[in-house]
């Protein structure tokens, strides 16, 4: 069945071509590893050191010689790990060694201690050892040099870890972006005042707030704009100067008070895009200034989701030099029959369960735009491309995280 399509609306795909081309990267800077935790890399990572660094025990027991087999040997050192013993192993003798400590010269094997048994100077093996035994060699992992990550990678704790430990103290990554939010809206309320009628407790500036907070970017700057156009201009302006993100909430349709596209282009804001084939988030107006980007988003708390979880991701992941240009997706099978929409990609809230290995995912109720309540239950975010006939039960579909 062909895609109707709109030509007014532009296709999802498309908005990540229009990403691609139009967001450029932030500069770089060097950071201690520890505190690049989050961002992205801007070059390969080489280890700066072998891995392991030395041969060493992998256990706590006796370093010596396979050939001896059960043989008795006299004990000549100790090696702790961080102390290493500085004797020579010959045949008939074995040094005291601990876990990490390093491997004298002349020994090849190591006997765990529990197949040891102490005489008074010397041990007696229960079972012989083979050469290499509970010993891990200089270089088994990594020689030095070898490149670790590279740029265009995330760095997860992970990292951070594996980063350290080859040696590497800094690293040149992408500066994260500088966020700036703005909650247009004359009936919005913040929770805890009262609602006076035709009022809307806010759930847009928790929303946006949490989000960026909860994905790494920090404390995004929020303000409250009244649905007033020299009061957005204001406020739109301080954000343009500030931050290298700004998304509004709100005001992007085409309502008498929807004013974000026409002050954005007073502002000398360039329109990319405005307008999207999905269901919901519809409205998205995406524009550039000088390297800033803003995302209008529609004032539908759902859409606001919609549009972080594939939009924002999208436009970070450029702006911080991701190498993927759009979220990751993963794939699923639905469990039930969806409603398609034959104009707009639908993205849709769904429950994932896991079954023999087939990943599960099952429609919330409550999907409109002005709805949030099923997100308590919700773990995936499934794009169902506009066509006319229903998804089936079995159809595989792809889905992101929420
Ligand atoms: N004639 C048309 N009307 C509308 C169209 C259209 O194509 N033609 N599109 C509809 C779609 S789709 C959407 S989405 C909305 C988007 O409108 P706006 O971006 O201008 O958003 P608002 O009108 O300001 O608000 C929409 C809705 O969301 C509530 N809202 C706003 N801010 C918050 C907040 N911070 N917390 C909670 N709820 C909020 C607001 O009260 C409205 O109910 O336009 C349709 N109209
Ligand atoms: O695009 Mo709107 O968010 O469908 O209601």
């Amino acid at each position: 069945m062909a895609r109707r399509i709109d030509m007014a609306l532009l296709p999802i795909e498309e908005t990540f071509a229009r990403y691609r081309q139009w967001v450029g990267r932030l500069p770089t800077h060097r950071l201690p590893v520890e505190l690049a935790l989050g961002a992205v890399l801007a070059e390969a990572a080489a280890a700066r050191i072998a891995l392991p660094r030395f041969t060493q025990s992998a256990v706590d027991g006796y370093a010596l010689l396979a050939a001896d087999g059960q043989a008795p040997r006299t004990l000549i050192g100790t090696a702790a790990a961080g102390e290493p013993s500085g004797v020579t192993v010959g045949p008939g003798q074995a040094v005291r060694i601990l876990t990490g400590g390093v491997v004298p010269e002349g020994a090849d094997a190591v006997a765990r201690q529990e197949i040891v048994e102490r005489t008074g100077t010397g041990i007696v093996l229960t079972e012989a050892v083979r050469v290499g035994e509970a010993i891990r060699h200089e270089g088994e992992e990594l020689a030095s040099g070898s490149i670790i990550a590279n740029a265009g990678q995330r760095v997860t704790a992970g990292l951070v870890a594996a980063l350290a430990m080859a040696g590497i103290d800094s690293v040149e990554v992408y500066r994260r972006p500088r966020v700036a939010v703005l909650v247009t809206g004359d009936e919005v309320v913040r929770a805890g005042e009262p609602l006076a009628p035709g009022m809307v407790y806010d759930a847009n500036g928790p929303l946006l707030r949490s989000w960026f907070v909860e994905h790494g970017y920090g404390e995004p700057v929020v303000a409250y704009v009244r649905d007033d156009e020299s009061a957005l201009e204001e406020a739109l302006s301080a954000a343009l100067d500030s931050a290298d993100l700004i998304v509004t909430s709100g005001g992007v349709s085409v309502g008498d008070r929807d004013f974000v596209p026409l002050v954005a282009d007073r502002l000398g804001v360039r329109k990319v895009f405005w307008k999207v084939a999905q269901k919901p988030g519809k409205p998205l107006w995406f524009g550039m200034r000088e390297g800033k980007v803003l995302l209008g988003m529609p004032g539908n708390p759902a859409a606001v989701l919609v549009c972080l979880a594939v939009h924002a991701r999208a436009v970070l992941g450029r702006l911080e030099g991701e190498a993927a240009d759009q979220p990751k997706w993963r794939r699923g099978v639905l469990s039930a029959a969806v409603e398609a929409d034959p104009e707009r990609d639908r993205l849709v809230r769904m429950r994932l369960r896991n079954e023999d290995g087939l990943v599960m995912l099952e429609a919330l109720p409550h999907q409109d735009s002005h709805m949030l309540s099923n997100l308590a239950s919700a773990h995936a975010l499934v794009w169902l491309p506009s066509r006319a006939e229903a998804f089936a039960p079995g159809e595989r579909v792809s889905w992101t995280v929420i």
